[in-house]
């Protein structure tokens, strides 16, 4: 049995397998531009974030009803509790759906419908996170969080996703002030395919507690030392990172150094149908390809425990899960 791990780092959308986008499609009777799941699969192939982006919100077109998004969270918890994940914070993008014509009630409760029975059905907790996409205007960003107001005891924190150069986040800074004055934590994607500035405007003025990929901060010795001083969790998508091209080969990512640098790090996966693999796979592939020990993969499990917005006992008491486990070889 995989290492228990949480996973902090996990687009939903970025879930959708193409047999289940294709089960969809036929349910709510759209043509996709890919007439066969192997064709589909074919089309995973990105040149950069962009690239994915344009396959990401072209299917999710297929999700159009509260059953289809409860479909989805339980198709991931499914394969997620094959893979020891013990809690999982989940983002979804709100806007890619309303844009569409999608009520965010139906994204919503669709969701909420899987992951209110995820511990009981499953054995996994969970969190959402609305996250907000930069490419569209801050505004629209505001007016999706007034949306979400009715849901937000089932929201724990927003993020902040979508095409990053050109984006930075000193644009959202407004709309993370009104999501910490409504008891929102926050997190962001920043240093993923964007520069180190991106990261200390995401720490400074977002006051974003934990960074989504981040691994540009490699780039800055002196945000390295901040968020090793800060131990501001970084969540880290290796395979992720080699599909899109921020990284030539995992054999050169730059998660080690990060660890050396003496940064909380945690593994996660990102959108795991799209980039060959869930969060165990990258574990695994973090050992085959760059050589991690066990020591050091079950330092990254207890840290991802420790970087979640779970409550003390729960964490102390999963981290204990990870002393207990036996080797996994
Ligand atoms: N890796 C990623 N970066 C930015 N936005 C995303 N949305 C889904 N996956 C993403
Ligand atoms: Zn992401």
């Amino acid at each position: 049995m995989p290492l228990p791990k949480a996973e902090l780092h996990l687009h939903i959308e970025g879930t959708l397998e193409p047999e289940l986008a294709f089960t969809l499609a036929h349910r709510n009777g759209i043509t996709l531009p890919h007439p066969t799941v192997q064709d589909l699969r074919a089309a995973y192939s990105f040149t950069d974030l962009q690239s994915f982006l344009n396959l990401y919100y072209e299917l999710m077109d297929v999700l159009r009803t509260e059953a289809d998004f409860t479909d989805l969270a339980n198709a991931y918890l499914t394969r997620a509790a094959a893979q020891g994940v013990r809690h999982a914070e989940i983002f979804f993008d709100p806007q890619a759906h309303t844009s569409r014509g999608i009520p965010l009630d139906t994204v919503v409760n669709g969701l909420a419908a899987a992951l209110d029975t995820s511990l009981r059905d499953h054995g996994i907790s969970t969190a959402l996170i609305l996250c907000f996409l930069r490419d569209r205007p801050a505004s629209e960003a505001l007016h999706t969080l007034h949306q979400a107001r009715p849901h937000l005891h089932r929201i724990s924190a927003v993020g902040l996703d979508s095409a990053e150069v050109g984006h930075p986040p000193q644009n959202f800074t407004a709309v993370f002030a009104a999501a910490r004055d409504l008891g929102l934590r926050c997190v962001a994607h920043a240093g993923e395919e964007g520069p180190p500035s991106y990261i200390w405007q995401a720490l400074n003025l977002l006051h974003a507690e934990r960074i989504d990929h981040g691994i540009r901060a490699l780039e800055d010795p002196d945000l390295l030392a901040h968020l090793a001083r800060t131990q501001t969790p970084l969540t880290v998508c290796p395979l992720s990172n080699v599909r899109l091209r921020a990284v030539p080969t995992l054999a050169q990512h730059p998660l080690p150094a990060l660890l050396d640098a003496g940064l909380l790090v945690t593994v996660n996966s990102d959108d795991p149908s799209y980039f060959g693999g869930y969060v165990h796979d990258n574990y695994e592939a973090l050992r085959t390809h760059l050589g991690l020990d066990e020591a050091t993969l079950r330092q990254l499990a207890r840290n991802s425990f420790t970087a979640s917005f779970l409550p003390p006992e729960r964490k102390k008491a999963l981290i204990a899960e990870v002393d207990a486990h036996p080797a996994t070889g």
